[in-house]
């Protein structure tokens, strides 16, 4: 290799970093790993036979005189006994010697479960102790041994007569040849060696040996491994950091996908060694262009979510196959209807053992059943998707008020860094062995919300809405375990099931546009008696009072009813049943309270075989109907309300 400048070498090369990252196994040099040396010269010290022993030590490392040959020459000078030894031990404990940063660095090659192994041409008498000390397990040290002379009376050792020369740290080449032991034995692709001396080096310039050899001048800088190191180091946090960072991107924009972006991107620019996440959050915009400038300009998506900053590292980019390339995590969180668009685009463009999970609460129905949004990922894609499911409302979670979320998984590993990568002090994150469970819950109750809109729309009061939000759990519950019978009684208590349920009922954008919506057809019937009533759509409404965000519980209701339908369901999801009727003006409003009727009342075929787009006002067939049941409401809230008390006795059934 051509001898580059040591600023040159300092910054690692592609190749290196690519090596280091991917590494199964790092070797160190255990001289670089502690402050004073591990072996002979300090014991050599101790026994005060310092000078002559470090000049044999340096022959050995300038290539002056064999390894072999000043290894024997250095004991027979030391010529120490076990008591020594353990007295020397005493003297110097490992933590008292430790060079910095190197126990975080075998730490944090640990923690990715890369295999640490210490190779040294000192003595395992000597270097145990500190193999201890940095976790690592005596069977991963390669180093010489003692010979000892053994008192025929006691059986114990007394003297230090030489050393094994079998093993490969007796002899030069011997790193190299530990390393190709190591690879006999352990199916590792790529190894490291790190090490201060010619003799570490060697493990790269032999065939068998290390990948990569990476120089340290953490303890002591030597001129002829800084000149051939292809990468150099003085401080080991270089290497913490330039170990690979799961990278992160978010596919979507809208409200709760700026939320999570902006949680996301707090703990991934965490300054913490430990912290596996690279600093950037790719954000794919759907609209590109000039909000993906002002993203990046601002840190803020007026669009979606203004007023709260994202985050410096939230990186917008307009382009779907720019944000995922290189992402190891990747968080779906688009509506739901767009998902499956969206995974056909990124067919072919997702890093192999990439993981995602979905925070998008919606499905799909084909005529083959239905399909979670978490299964299109997983089928389009073939990854692994966890769920994460929760009351959070965009903006609550943004003004970092408490809230909960639960991660539905079915790979728990994939699971735990999730939780890593969301979990905030204000945002508490529990796992759940329950994927499809917590996503249905997540999904239907976008329809209850529906219901408790019209509820509000009818100036009901509080125990109409607790009503219909109970007969919303029980359907939502009997739905998702007559689908999946193996989704969990627990999982409705949880906060992906009753939390998330009263959060949107409360709070939520489809509980909003519900409301008004009704409002308005309850104006229109008064407004027009008998005739159609045309109160506003909802493609009308969500355009005017959410401003480019998304319903999704008009859909989904329209996806469910198909299901329950092509089952022969409605009569046992009364609620579900009368919400979809009302949103597709098939029954006024009021009936939301009085669904047991609502689910009996007889509708006219075509209404019966209406497909699943977003509905729009009353068809004429219908209207008469309307008009018939929407007359005891035409007086107002009043009249609606004493309607809704009278029918409330059904409730329950
Ligand atoms: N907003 C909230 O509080 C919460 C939302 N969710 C769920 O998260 C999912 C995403 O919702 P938000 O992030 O709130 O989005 P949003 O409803 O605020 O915004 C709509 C998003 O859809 C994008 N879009 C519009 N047309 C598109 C197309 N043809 N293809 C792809 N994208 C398109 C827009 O660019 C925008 O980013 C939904 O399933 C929602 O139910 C879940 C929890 C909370
Ligand atoms: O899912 C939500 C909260 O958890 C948000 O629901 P909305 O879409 O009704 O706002």
């Amino acid at each position: 290799m051509p001898s580059l400048p040591v600023e040159a070498r300092t910054v690692p090369s592609e190749r290196a970093l690519a090596i280091w990252r991917s590494a199964d196994a790092v070797c160190f040099d255990v001289d670089c790993t502690i402050t004073v040396n591990d072996g002979l010269d300090l014991l050599a010290e101790f026994m005060g036979v310092k000078d002559e022993v470090e000049e044999l030590t340096n022959k050995a490392m300038d290539g002056t005189m064999s390894l072999t040959r000043s290894l024997e020459e250095r004991l027979n000078l030391i010529n120490c006994s076990p008591d020594d030894i353990r007295r020397f031990i005493k003297a110097y404990p490992p933590q008292s010697r430790l060079a910095p940063g190197i126990k975080e660095l075998i730490k944090a090659l640990q923690k990715r479960g890369v295999a640490v192994y210490l190779i040294s041409g000192g003595f395992r008498e000597l270097l145990l102790p500190i193999a201890a000390y940095l976790g690592i397990p005596k069977d991963r040290v390669f180093a010489n041994r003692m010979h000892w002379q053994w008192d025929d009376e006691t059986g114990m050792p007394t003297k230090l007569v030489g050393f094994d020369i079998s093993e490969p740290t007796a002899r030069n080449q011997g790193k190299p040849e530990a390393i190709a032991r190591i690879r006999e034995t352990n199916p590792y692709n790529t190894v490291v060696m790190i090490g201060d001396g010619i003799t570490d080096l060697e493990a790269v310039q032999t065939s068998g040996g290390a990948d990569l050899f990476i120089g340290s001048g953490v303890v002591v800088e030597r001129e002829a491994v800084v000149a051939e190191a292809e990468w150099y180091v003085y401080d080991y946090r270089q290497l913490v950091s330039a170990l690979s960072r799961y990278k992160v991107a978010m596919v979507g924009s809208g409200a709760w996908a700026c939320a999570a972006a902006r949680m996301i991107a707090q703990n991934t620019s965490q300054d913490d060694p430990e912290d596996e996440f690279d600093d950037n959050v790719s954000m794919w915009v759907h609209q590109g262009g000039e909000l993906v400038d002002v993203i990046n300009a601002t840190h803020e998506n007026p669009a979606y979510f203004p007023g709260i900053s994202l985050g410096p590292n939230v990186v917008a980019t307009g382009s779907l196959a720019e944000a995922v390339a290189d992402a190891d995590l990747l968080v779906f969180c688009a509506p739901h209807q767009y998902v499956r668009g969206i995974c056909k685009q990124l067919m072919g463009k997702v890093k192999p053992g990439a993981a995602a999970i979905s925070l998008t609460k919606g499905m799909r129905v084909t005529p083959e059943g239905p399909e979670l949004i978490s299964q299109i990922v997983r089928r389009t894609l073939g990854i692994d998707c966890s769920v994460l499911m929760g009351g959070n409302i965009a903006e609550d979670v943004g003004r970092e008020q408490l809230s909960e979320a639960v991660i539905g998984y079915s790979n728990l590993d994939n699971a735990q860094r999730f939780k890593k990568l969301f979990q905030r002090p204000y945002f508490r994150v529990t796992l759940l062995p329950d994927p499809i469970g917590a996503e249905l819950c997540g999904t239907l109750k976008n329809i209850v919300a529906l219901g408790v809109g019209m509820v509000d729309g009818l100036d009901l009061g509080p125990n109409s809405k607790a009503a219909v939000i109970r007969q919303g759990l029980l359907e939502m519950r009997d739905f998702c375990q007559a689908l999946y019978p193996s989704v969990r009684d627990d999982t409705f208590l949880e906060c992906c099931g009753v939390g998330d349920l009263v959060a949107t009922c409360i709070g939520g954008r489809n509980r909003r546009v519900a409301e008004a919506w009704t409002r308005s057809a309850v104006e229109a019937a008064a407004a027009e008696g008998n005739g159609p009533a045309s109160g506003r759509s909802w493609a009308e409404l969500e355009a005017e009072l959410l401003k480019g965000q998304k319903l999704q519980g008009v859909l989904t209701s329209n996806e469910v009813q198909q299901i329950l339908r092509t089952r022969g369901w409605e009569a046992h999801y009364p609620l579900f049943t009368t919400i979809n009727r009302i949103i597709n003006g098939h029954l006024p409003p009021h009936l939301v309270v009085d669904y047991i009727e609502g689910a009996k009342a007889e509708i006219p075929d075509e209404a019966e075989e209406d497909p699943v787009p977003l509905p729009r006002r009353p068809a004429a067939a219908v209207a008469r109907l309307f008009g018939q049941l929407v007359g005891g409401i035409a007086g107002g809230a009043a009249a609606g309300a004493g309607n809704a008390v009278s029918s409330s006795a059904n409730l329950g059934n």
